[in-house]
């Protein structure tokens, strides 16, 4: 079996419209990407994670795959004529089948956070089986150690960690944080997140790497005061949620936070200055990571 690939330039105003008429006529798919993609004119567009992208290139480019025996010609020329702009140019290549799952595959290597601690797919062999090395594959819950706001959060436990520590994971996700602060040397982890895909994810995640953490729903968490608590959410949840997880910090204890650009540190710091003492920021492609020490109060 094979599919054929249009490729489709055409001015953002339309991309979306034209993507759609296009499923409708017949298409099986369709992408809008960067026409500018790989250029000096490439226009990078930052959504925070979890949040929908509510913005367009200027230029877009669609990338659109039939079936082989389509007739590409006649379902452009409806799409186009559905969304009433003049017939656009395309070129078409012919897609042979593949192994697909192994092509995904091999779009996820194992990543580096530093010289002791390594996140590696299931599939994938260790690059140095002496690290600490978290089994981790791609799934529905935000995650891969791939995003600068979870190395971030990485870096930090690596570098903190020292042994017998308890550790708080607010919004776990795949739960990456609490496993590799087990995998660390932390005594024991307990994660939260309000998605209960994420907390499935969290304990399987957990099994595969043979630590034992707990994960629950926000409303099912055991109160308690942690050594750390490390949360890599989004400004706008971390802006309401600093009493409650400072709450869950013991005093002396740490606070990291991530998921915060970094034009919103400033104002983040300030907040949680109210329950701690503030670290400076650090910053990684945009993000930034905030610390702190929890003052008696
Ligand atoms: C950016 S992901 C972080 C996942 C993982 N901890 C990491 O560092 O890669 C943020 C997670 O926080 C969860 N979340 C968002 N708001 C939350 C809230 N108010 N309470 C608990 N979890 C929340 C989301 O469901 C999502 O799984």
């Amino acid at each position: 079996m094979a599919w054929l690939q249009a490729t489709i330039d055409t001015p953002s105003t339309h991309a979306e419209a034209l993507s759609d008429a296009l499923m409708d006529a017949g298409a099986l798919s369709s992408a809008i990407e960067d026409a500018l993609a790989g250029t000096d004119a490439e226009q990078p567009i930052f959504g925070e994670p979890g949040e929908p992208v509510d913005q367009l290139w200027a230029h877009s480019r669609l990338v659109v795959l039939f079936d082989e025996a389509a007739d590409v010609a006649l379902i452009v020329a409806a799409a186009a004529n559905a969304v009433g702009v003049p017939m656009p140019s395309y070129s078409i290549e012919r897609i042979e089948e593949q192994d697909w799952v192994r092509l995904t595959q091999s779009q996820f290597d194992p990543i580096r956070i530093s010289d002791r601690l390594w996140i590696t797919p299931t599939w994938h062999e260790s690059p140095d089986p002496k690290a600490v090395n978290l089994q981790l594959d791609p799934g529905l819950a935000f995650g891969t150690g791939s995003h600068p706001t979870t190395r971030l959060c990485l870096q930090w436990l690596d570098a903190h960690i020292k042994g017998g520590e308890t550790v708080l994971d607010y919004g776990c996700g795949s739960g990456i944080l609490a496993i590799a602060a087990l995998k660390l040397g932390a005594g024991k982890t307990v994660g939260t997140d309000i998605d209960p895909q994420a907390i499935r994810a969290s304990l399987d995640n957990a099994q595969q790497n043979g630590v034992s953490a707990e994960f629950f729903l926000p409303a099912a968490l055991p109160a308690g005061q942690h050594d750390v608590v490390v949360a890599n959410i989004l400004a706008n949840p971390l802006r309401m949620l600093g009493e409650l997880l400072a709450s869950h910090v013991k005093t002396g204890g740490k606070i990291v936070l991530s998921g915060i650009l970094a034009e919103q540190a400033d104002e983040l710091s300030a907040i949680y200055s109210t329950w701690f003492e503030m670290d400076a920021p650090v910053f990684d492609e945009g993000w930034t990571r905030l610390t702190g020490t929890k003052r008696a109060i």
